[in-house]
Protein backbone atom coordinates (compact mmCIF):
# COMPACT_ATOMS: atom_id res chain seq x y z
CA UNK A 1 0.00 0.00 0.00
CA UNK A 2 1.28 3.12 -1.44
CA UNK A 3 0.25 5.38 1.51
CA UNK A 4 1.97 7.40 4.55
CA UNK A 5 0.00 6.14 7.88
CA UNK A 6 0.86 8.64 11.43
CA UNK A 7 -0.14 6.77 14.87
CA UNK A 8 -0.85 9.35 17.02
CA UNK A 9 -0.52 7.41 19.76
CA UNK A 10 2.53 4.93 20.66
CA UNK A 11 0.99 2.60 23.33
CA UNK A 12 0.43 -0.79 23.22
CA UNK A 13 -2.14 -1.19 20.97
CA UNK A 14 -0.66 1.55 18.53
CA UNK A 15 2.58 -0.41 18.53
CA UNK A 16 0.62 -4.17 18.33
CA UNK A 17 -0.80 -2.72 14.97
CA UNK A 18 2.73 -1.49 13.71
CA UNK A 19 4.51 -4.94 14.75
CA UNK A 20 1.95 -6.64 11.61
CA UNK A 21 2.31 -4.11 9.64
CA UNK A 22 5.73 -4.51 9.42
CA UNK A 23 5.92 -7.94 9.26
CA UNK A 24 3.63 -7.92 6.44
CA UNK A 25 5.48 -5.76 5.27
CA UNK A 26 1.92 -3.21 3.77
CA UNK A 27 3.61 -0.54 4.19
CA UNK A 28 6.95 0.57 4.70
CA UNK A 29 8.55 1.52 7.66
CA UNK A 30 9.51 5.00 5.91
CA UNK A 31 5.38 5.69 5.62
CA UNK A 32 4.85 4.94 9.21
CA UNK A 33 4.90 7.54 11.55
CA UNK A 34 4.29 7.77 15.14
CA UNK A 35 3.94 10.24 17.79
CA UNK A 36 2.59 10.29 21.38
CA UNK A 37 1.42 13.18 23.79
CA UNK A 38 4.83 13.05 25.78
CA UNK A 39 7.02 10.58 26.39
CA UNK A 40 10.42 10.84 24.51
CA UNK A 41 11.76 7.89 25.54
CA UNK A 42 8.64 5.52 24.28
CA UNK A 43 9.23 7.31 21.08
CA UNK A 44 13.09 6.51 20.90
CA UNK A 45 11.83 2.36 21.98
CA UNK A 46 9.65 2.66 18.96
CA UNK A 47 11.95 4.08 16.33
CA UNK A 48 15.22 1.82 17.54
CA UNK A 49 12.52 -1.24 17.74
CA UNK A 50 10.78 -0.79 14.60
CA UNK A 51 12.64 1.69 12.99
CA UNK A 52 9.75 3.60 11.93
CA UNK A 53 9.75 7.97 11.66
CA UNK A 54 8.87 8.87 15.42
CA UNK A 55 8.26 13.06 15.85
CA UNK A 56 6.64 15.22 18.51
CA UNK A 57 5.28 17.05 15.95
CA UNK A 58 1.62 16.21 15.78
CA UNK A 59 0.33 18.63 13.18
CA UNK A 60 2.59 17.89 10.85
CA UNK A 61 1.98 14.49 10.74
CA UNK A 62 -1.56 15.02 10.75
CA UNK A 63 -1.08 17.81 7.95
CA UNK A 64 1.38 14.70 5.53
CA UNK A 65 0.20 11.65 6.34
CA UNK A 66 -2.67 9.61 4.28
CA UNK A 67 -3.95 7.37 6.90
CA UNK A 68 -4.34 8.78 10.67
CA UNK A 69 -4.72 6.26 13.23
CA UNK A 70 -6.06 7.92 16.59
CA UNK A 71 -4.31 5.59 19.26
CA UNK A 72 -4.81 7.35 22.37
CA UNK A 73 -6.67 7.25 25.68
CA UNK A 74 -10.38 7.61 25.46
CA UNK A 75 -9.90 11.28 27.42
CA UNK A 76 -7.37 12.19 25.58
CA UNK A 77 -8.87 11.84 22.16
CA UNK A 78 -11.46 15.13 21.97
CA UNK A 79 -8.15 17.75 22.56
CA UNK A 80 -6.57 15.53 20.30
CA UNK A 81 -8.96 15.85 17.95
CA UNK A 82 -9.57 19.79 18.32
CA UNK A 83 -5.68 20.18 18.43
CA UNK A 84 -5.32 18.78 14.86
CA UNK A 85 -8.20 19.36 13.02
CA UNK A 86 -7.16 22.15 11.22
CA UNK A 87 -4.72 20.35 9.84
CA UNK A 88 -6.84 17.44 8.64
CA UNK A 89 -8.83 17.53 5.13
CA UNK A 90 -11.35 15.35 3.65
CA UNK A 91 -8.73 13.30 0.96
CA UNK A 92 -7.52 11.82 4.45
CA UNK A 93 -8.55 8.64 6.55
CA UNK A 94 -8.95 8.52 9.79
CA UNK A 95 -8.88 5.55 12.02
CA UNK A 96 -9.95 5.21 15.54
CA UNK A 97 -9.19 2.78 17.99
CA UNK A 98 -10.79 4.64 20.57
CA UNK A 99 -12.98 2.64 22.86
CA UNK A 100 -16.61 4.33 22.95
CA UNK A 101 -16.51 6.86 20.16
CA UNK A 102 -18.69 6.98 17.51
CA UNK A 103 -18.29 7.97 14.41
CA UNK A 104 -20.55 10.77 14.29
CA UNK A 105 -18.89 12.28 17.85
CA UNK A 106 -15.23 12.18 15.48
CA UNK A 107 -16.98 13.35 12.30
CA UNK A 108 -18.79 16.48 14.44
CA UNK A 109 -15.01 17.10 16.27
CA UNK A 110 -13.17 17.53 12.72
CA UNK A 111 -15.87 19.27 11.65
CA UNK A 112 -15.54 18.36 7.83
CA UNK A 113 -17.04 15.55 5.38
CA UNK A 114 -13.88 13.23 6.25
CA UNK A 115 -13.62 9.38 6.07
CA UNK A 116 -13.75 8.22 9.68
CA UNK A 117 -13.59 4.40 10.51
CA UNK A 118 -14.34 3.00 13.94
CA UNK A 119 -11.99 -0.48 14.90
CA UNK A 120 -11.82 -2.21 17.57
CA UNK A 121 -8.57 -5.33 17.80
CA UNK A 122 -7.14 -6.03 20.20
CA UNK A 123 -3.77 -6.74 22.25
CA UNK A 124 -3.47 -10.16 20.08
CA UNK A 125 -2.36 -7.98 17.13
CA UNK A 126 1.11 -8.25 18.52
CA UNK A 127 1.26 -11.68 17.20
CA UNK A 128 -0.76 -11.54 14.77
CA UNK A 129 -3.81 -13.27 16.30
CA UNK A 130 -6.32 -9.96 16.61
CA UNK A 131 -9.95 -10.21 16.47
CA UNK A 132 -10.96 -6.81 14.71
CA UNK A 133 -14.22 -5.24 14.15
CA UNK A 134 -14.37 -2.36 11.78
CA UNK A 135 -17.54 -0.26 11.23
CA UNK A 136 -17.19 2.95 8.50
CA UNK A 137 -18.54 6.62 9.32
CA UNK A 138 -20.63 8.23 6.85
CA UNK A 139 -18.39 9.61 4.81
CA UNK A 140 -16.24 6.41 4.30
CA UNK A 141 -16.65 5.07 1.21
CA UNK A 142 -16.48 0.97 0.81
CA UNK A 143 -12.80 1.82 -0.71
CA UNK A 144 -11.76 3.37 2.96
CA UNK A 145 -13.86 -0.22 4.00
CA UNK A 146 -11.57 -2.43 2.20
CA UNK A 147 -8.24 -0.78 2.96
CA UNK A 148 -9.00 -0.45 6.61
CA UNK A 149 -9.47 -4.07 6.12
CA UNK A 150 -6.52 -4.32 4.59
CA UNK A 151 -4.34 -2.51 7.67
CA UNK A 152 -6.07 -4.96 9.96
CA UNK A 153 -5.96 -8.06 8.17
CA UNK A 154 -2.23 -7.95 8.96
CA UNK A 155 -2.65 -8.39 12.51
CA UNK A 156 -5.04 -10.92 12.23
CA UNK A 157 -9.41 -11.71 11.41
CA UNK A 158 -11.26 -8.85 10.89
CA UNK A 159 -15.28 -8.34 10.79
CA UNK A 160 -17.53 -5.85 8.95
CA UNK A 161 -19.96 -4.74 12.18
CA UNK A 162 -22.73 -2.46 12.34
CA UNK A 163 -21.32 0.36 14.31
CA UNK A 164 -24.21 -0.26 16.89
CA UNK A 165 -22.95 -3.39 17.81
CA UNK A 166 -19.17 -1.64 18.90
CA UNK A 167 -20.13 -1.26 22.45
CA UNK A 168 -20.48 -5.03 22.65
CA UNK A 169 -17.40 -6.25 20.14
CA UNK A 170 -15.53 -4.08 22.79
CA UNK A 171 -16.26 -5.15 25.76
CA UNK A 172 -16.25 -9.36 24.15
CA UNK A 173 -13.23 -9.11 21.93
CA UNK A 174 -11.74 -5.87 22.46
CA UNK A 175 -11.61 -6.40 26.63
CA UNK A 176 -12.05 -10.36 26.14
CA UNK A 177 -8.81 -11.44 25.90
CA UNK A 178 -8.51 -10.06 29.88
CA UNK A 179 -11.31 -11.86 31.04
CA UNK A 180 -9.92 -15.21 29.66
CA UNK A 181 -6.31 -14.17 31.01
CA UNK A 182 -8.31 -13.59 34.35
CA UNK A 183 -9.30 -16.87 34.11
CA UNK A 184 -6.21 -18.52 33.34
CA UNK A 185 -5.08 -16.72 36.69
CA UNK A 186 -7.30 -18.41 38.58
CA UNK A 187 -7.21 -21.81 37.06
CA UNK A 188 -3.25 -21.22 37.52
CA UNK A 189 -3.94 -20.55 40.87
CA UNK A 190 -5.39 -23.76 41.89
CA UNK A 191 -2.83 -26.08 39.87
CA UNK A 192 0.19 -24.65 42.14
CA UNK A 193 -2.32 -24.73 45.29
CA UNK A 194 -2.35 -28.67 44.11
CA UNK A 195 1.09 -28.88 44.12
CA UNK A 196 1.83 -28.24 40.49
CA UNK A 197 4.89 -26.41 38.88
CA UNK A 198 3.40 -22.99 37.56
CA UNK A 199 5.55 -23.45 34.38
CA UNK A 200 4.45 -26.93 33.35
CA UNK A 201 0.66 -25.96 34.33
CA UNK A 202 0.85 -22.58 32.04
CA UNK A 203 1.96 -24.16 29.13
CA UNK A 204 -0.27 -26.70 29.35
CA UNK A 205 -3.11 -24.16 30.15
CA UNK A 206 -2.10 -21.78 27.05
CA UNK A 207 -2.29 -24.61 24.46
CA UNK A 208 -5.97 -25.65 26.23
CA UNK A 209 -6.69 -22.09 25.71
CA UNK A 210 -5.12 -22.15 22.39
CA UNK A 211 -7.19 -25.83 21.09
CA UNK A 212 -10.15 -25.09 22.72
CA UNK A 213 -10.45 -21.36 20.40
CA UNK A 214 -9.64 -23.53 17.43
CA UNK A 215 -12.31 -26.05 18.21
CA UNK A 216 -14.56 -23.28 18.68
CA UNK A 217 -13.67 -22.24 14.93
CA UNK A 218 -13.00 -25.25 13.04
CA UNK A 219 -15.19 -27.95 14.18
CA UNK A 220 -18.16 -26.47 13.30
CA UNK A 221 -19.62 -27.50 16.55
CA UNK A 222 -21.45 -24.87 19.48
CA UNK A 223 -19.46 -24.38 22.73
CA UNK A 224 -22.58 -25.62 24.37
CA UNK A 225 -22.00 -28.95 21.99
CA UNK A 226 -18.15 -29.22 22.54
CA UNK A 227 -18.65 -28.83 26.51
CA UNK A 228 -21.09 -31.56 26.38
CA UNK A 229 -19.01 -33.66 24.76
CA UNK A 230 -15.96 -33.03 27.68
CA UNK A 231 -18.24 -33.79 29.89
CA UNK A 232 -18.79 -37.62 30.89
CA UNK A 233 -21.97 -38.42 33.11
CA UNK A 234 -20.33 -38.77 36.93
CA UNK A 235 -16.77 -37.92 35.83
CA UNK A 236 -14.35 -34.62 36.84
CA UNK A 237 -16.18 -32.02 34.22
CA UNK A 238 -19.23 -32.35 35.51
CA UNK A 239 -18.28 -31.91 38.95
CA UNK A 240 -16.39 -28.77 38.19
CA UNK A 241 -18.88 -27.32 36.46
CA UNK A 242 -21.58 -28.25 39.25
CA UNK A 243 -19.36 -25.77 41.00
CA UNK A 244 -19.23 -22.86 38.55
CA UNK A 245 -23.42 -23.08 38.44
CA UNK A 246 -23.64 -23.14 41.79
CA UNK A 247 -21.43 -20.05 42.04
CA UNK A 248 -23.37 -18.90 38.67
CA UNK A 249 -20.27 -18.71 36.40
CA UNK A 250 -23.01 -17.85 33.47
CA UNK A 251 -24.55 -15.02 35.30
CA UNK A 252 -21.80 -13.69 36.57
CA UNK A 253 -19.82 -13.52 32.76
CA UNK A 254 -23.23 -12.16 31.15
CA UNK A 255 -22.94 -9.38 34.07
CA UNK A 256 -18.87 -9.01 33.16
CA UNK A 257 -20.03 -8.23 29.38
CA UNK A 258 -22.72 -6.19 30.22
CA UNK A 259 -21.03 -3.83 32.28
CA UNK A 260 -17.78 -3.59 30.11
CA UNK A 261 -19.69 -2.37 26.95
CA UNK A 262 -21.63 -0.14 29.04
CA UNK A 263 -18.28 1.35 30.07
CA UNK A 264 -18.04 1.67 26.58
CA UNK A 265 -21.23 3.60 25.87
CA UNK A 266 -19.83 5.73 29.17
CA UNK A 267 -16.43 6.52 27.50
CA UNK A 268 -18.21 7.58 24.40
CA UNK A 269 -20.65 9.73 26.34
CA UNK A 270 -17.69 11.62 28.00
CA UNK A 271 -15.72 14.85 27.20
N1 LIG B 1 -5.12 -2.00 25.08
C1 LIG B 1 -6.09 -2.69 24.49
O1 LIG B 1 -6.26 -3.91 24.67
C2 LIG B 1 -7.02 -1.99 23.56
C3 LIG B 1 -7.07 -0.61 23.51
N2 LIG B 1 -7.95 0.02 22.67
C4 LIG B 1 -7.99 1.47 22.62
O2 LIG B 1 -6.74 1.92 22.15
C5 LIG B 1 -6.43 3.18 22.71
C6 LIG B 1 -5.00 3.16 23.23
O3 LIG B 1 -4.90 2.15 24.21
P1 LIG B 1 -3.48 1.68 24.76
O4 LIG B 1 -2.52 1.52 23.62
O5 LIG B 1 -3.75 0.54 25.64
O6 LIG B 1 -3.10 2.98 25.62
P2 LIG B 1 -1.67 3.48 26.15
O7 LIG B 1 -1.93 4.21 27.41
O8 LIG B 1 -0.70 2.34 26.14
O9 LIG B 1 -1.22 4.54 25.03
C7 LIG B 1 -1.85 5.75 24.82
C8 LIG B 1 -0.95 6.59 23.94
O10 LIG B 1 -1.62 7.78 23.56
C9 LIG B 1 -0.67 8.86 23.61
N3 LIG B 1 -1.36 10.14 23.61
C10 LIG B 1 -2.09 10.73 24.58
N4 LIG B 1 -2.56 11.94 24.16
C11 LIG B 1 -2.12 12.10 22.89
C12 LIG B 1 -2.24 13.12 21.93
N5 LIG B 1 -2.94 14.23 22.18
N6 LIG B 1 -1.66 12.96 20.71
C13 LIG B 1 -0.97 11.85 20.43
N7 LIG B 1 -0.79 10.84 21.31
C14 LIG B 1 -1.35 10.96 22.53
C15 LIG B 1 0.14 8.53 24.84
O11 LIG B 1 1.34 9.29 24.89
P3 LIG B 1 2.20 9.49 26.25
O12 LIG B 1 2.71 8.13 26.63
O13 LIG B 1 3.27 10.42 25.84
O14 LIG B 1 1.24 10.04 27.28
C16 LIG B 1 0.35 7.03 24.60
O15 LIG B 1 1.41 6.84 23.67
C17 LIG B 1 -7.47 3.47 23.79
O16 LIG B 1 -8.37 4.43 23.32
C18 LIG B 1 -8.18 2.14 23.98
O17 LIG B 1 -9.55 2.32 24.23
C19 LIG B 1 -8.71 -0.69 21.78
C20 LIG B 1 -8.66 -2.05 21.76
C21 LIG B 1 -7.86 -2.82 22.67
O1 LIG C 1 -10.00 -1.42 28.65
C1 LIG C 1 -10.17 -0.66 27.69
O2 LIG C 1 -10.81 0.40 27.84
C2 LIG C 1 -9.63 -1.03 26.32
C3 LIG C 1 -10.72 -1.13 25.31
C4 LIG C 1 -10.78 -2.57 24.93
C5 LIG C 1 -9.66 -3.17 25.61
N1 LIG C 1 -9.03 -2.31 26.35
Amino acid sequence: MNKRIAFLGAGSLAESIISGIIKSELIARKNIYVTNKSNMARLEYMQERYQVQCSTDKNELAKEADIIVLAMKPNDATDSIQSIKTYLNNSQLIISVIAGLSTEKMERAIGIDIPVMRVMPNTSALIGHSATAISPGKYATSEHVQETDQLFQTVGLTKIVAEKDMHTVTAISGSGPAFIYYLVEAIEKAAVEAGMDLETASELLAQTVIGAGKMLQESGKKPGVLRENITSPGGTTEAGIEVLKRHEFQEMMISCIHEARHRSIELGNSK
